[in-house]
């Protein structure tokens, strides 16, 4: 895997948390401690709030994308769109959708046979809930026709948008004005593509939500509660809506799936882990229902084990890069206006002091002597200061309903091979500008005797 996160580290290991390095015009400092990342990022986050100007987004046709948007009032517009919809107590009132989410994954990974069924599955839960958020629309368990356009969009970006191949691009935007057929420029090509689904995936969602709004028939989401508000508003501000519902679903399902996927493979590599959550699911719930968000507080380490999959492989682990509004000192060096900042998270969540053998997955590390949760919620990974990830409330709501419920109701082991045997593997990596692991052998199955799909069903009746 291309992970230029570990050299970083490494750099970080040699000449310390706050490293200068220069891509021919490009300043580039690269923050590989949460505190230096706090000082900037969040108490001087005045001055390290803009973007870079990455010219290669607009040729991959990301340029809609309020992730990128530079520091101003388009961004700050969508950012109070944003937080109409998705701000901690808005996001309450998709908890009921997500839990009915988490039994329809439930259900898919019973019907599963394979690692690929599974993570279909985990692709469709995290995919799912964004649609119903943002449009009110159900996406279909399979060939969804919205959810495939954006998924194959995202593949394109994730690998085109990571940070090495933007910075070349900013480096050098002549570079961009070459022919498609040029060895290197193959980005032209995909960028081509990228943009024919992109502008299909702006619009053609949106114009669901208009129809459904003109019947009368759709019930509050984030593009229609967003109209609603501003109706009376002009081209710019319909603009805006499309474009930031556009942005949950590149912003939102991949990150949460890829979460999810890390989660799958700790619970496989530790079964100790999955008895220790069972047993407690076991004495707070029972096995006669299945785990709501009521029960979370009682449930202290499903909680640490979301924040050791979080913290154990940060899902962005370069974080998105930041640049500065203004030149700045710290410490006595001196940071130029311009300079594209890299919060280097993966060197933060594998802080030896702060997380002793950072590579092994123990969630007790968020534990207090007494059982109860420590005041560590590994939020860095969801970035920092006034960028701070706007979908992490409902991001962790995804993500904490599906791994308490799946722990519920699953099993997790290595696959076996003929004789019985587990199949052992070195896990590996998929990494972009966000990171997940590659489909690995394994098995999901009830955890329950006489478990099976009408089992299962009358389960989730009683837990509705
Ligand atoms: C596990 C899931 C997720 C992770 C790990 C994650 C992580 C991040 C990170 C690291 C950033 C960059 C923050 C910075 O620049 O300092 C970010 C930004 C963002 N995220 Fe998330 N995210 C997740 C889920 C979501 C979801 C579900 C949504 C939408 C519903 C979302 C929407 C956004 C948006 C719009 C931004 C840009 C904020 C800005 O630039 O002002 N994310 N996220």
């Amino acid at each position: 895997m291309d992970a230029p996160w570990v050299t970083y580290t490494e750099w970080a290991a040699a000449y310390g948390d706050l490293v200068y390095t220069r891509f021919f015009q490009q300043d580039i400092i690269v923050i590989s401690s949460e505190k230096v990342a706090k000082d900037l990022l969040e108490r001087r986050s005045h001055i390290y709030s803009d973007r870079p100007e990455l010219p290669a987004n607009k040729i991959i046709g990301m340029d809609f994308n309020s992730v990128l948007a530079r520091y101003g009032s388009r961004w700050r517009f969508h950012r109070r769109l944003f937080h109409q919809a998705f701000k901690e107590d808005s996001s309450l009132s998709f908890r009921p959708m997500q839990l009915r989410k988490a039994h329809q994954l439930l259900r898919g990974i019973m019907e599963s046979q394979s690692p690929e069924d599974y993570a279909a599955c985990i692709r469709l839960h995290s995919s799912s809930v964004i649609m119903t958020a943002v449009y009110d629309y159900e996406a279909a368990p399979r060939g969804d026709p919205f959810v495939t356009i954006i998924e194959k969009a995202i593949e394109i970006a994730i690998t085109e948008g990571r940070p090495q191949v933007s910075a070349v691009f900013s480096a050098f935007p002549i570079l961009l004005r070459l022919p498609s057929w040029f060895p290197g420029m193959d980005i032209k090509k995909r960028g081509a593509v990228m943009q024919k689904y992109m502008s299909k995936w702006l619009d053609e969602p949106f114009q669901y939500v208009k129809e459904r709004m003109g019947a009368g028939a759709t019930a509050p989401c984030m593009v229609s509660d967003a109209l609603e508000k501003w109706q009376d508003n002009d081209d710019e501000v319909v603009k805006a809506i499309q474009e930031t519902a556009a942005t949950a679903f590149v912003a939102g399902a991949e990150t949460t799936a890829s979460a999810m996927s890390v989660f799958l493979l700790a619970m496989v590599l530790h079964p100790e882990v999955q008895e220790r959550a069972q047993a407690l699911i076991d004495s707070v719930v029972g096995t006669a229902r299945l785990p709501n968000f009521e029960d979370r507080p009682s449930l202290p380490y499903i909680d640490a084990i979301l924040r050791e999959t979080l913290r154990w492989h940060p899902i962005v682990p370069m974080g998105v890069p930041h640049a500065t509004y203004d030149e700045d000192v710290y410490e006595g060096c001196y940071i130029p206006k311009g300079a594209m900042i890299l919060p280097n998270v993966w060197a933060m969540t594998h802080n030896e002091e702060k997380y002793p053998n950072p590579d092994e997955f123990i969630p007790e590390r968020f534990l207090t002597a007494d059982g109860s949760l420590n005041d560590d919620t590994c939020n860095f990974t969801f970035g920092f200061g006034r960028r701070i990830c706007v979908g992490r409330h409902v991001a962790d709501a995804s993500l904490w309903s599906a791994m308490a419920l799946m722990l519920a109701v699953f099993k997790f082991t290595k696959a076996k091979d003929e004789e019985g045997n587990d199949i052992d593997f070195e896990p590996k990596w998929f990494g972009g500008l966000t990171t997940h692991p590659l489909s690995f052998p394994c098995s999901i199955t009830p955890r329950l005797e006489r478990m099976d799909m009408e089992t299962l069903n009358v389960l989730i009746e009683a837990s509705a």
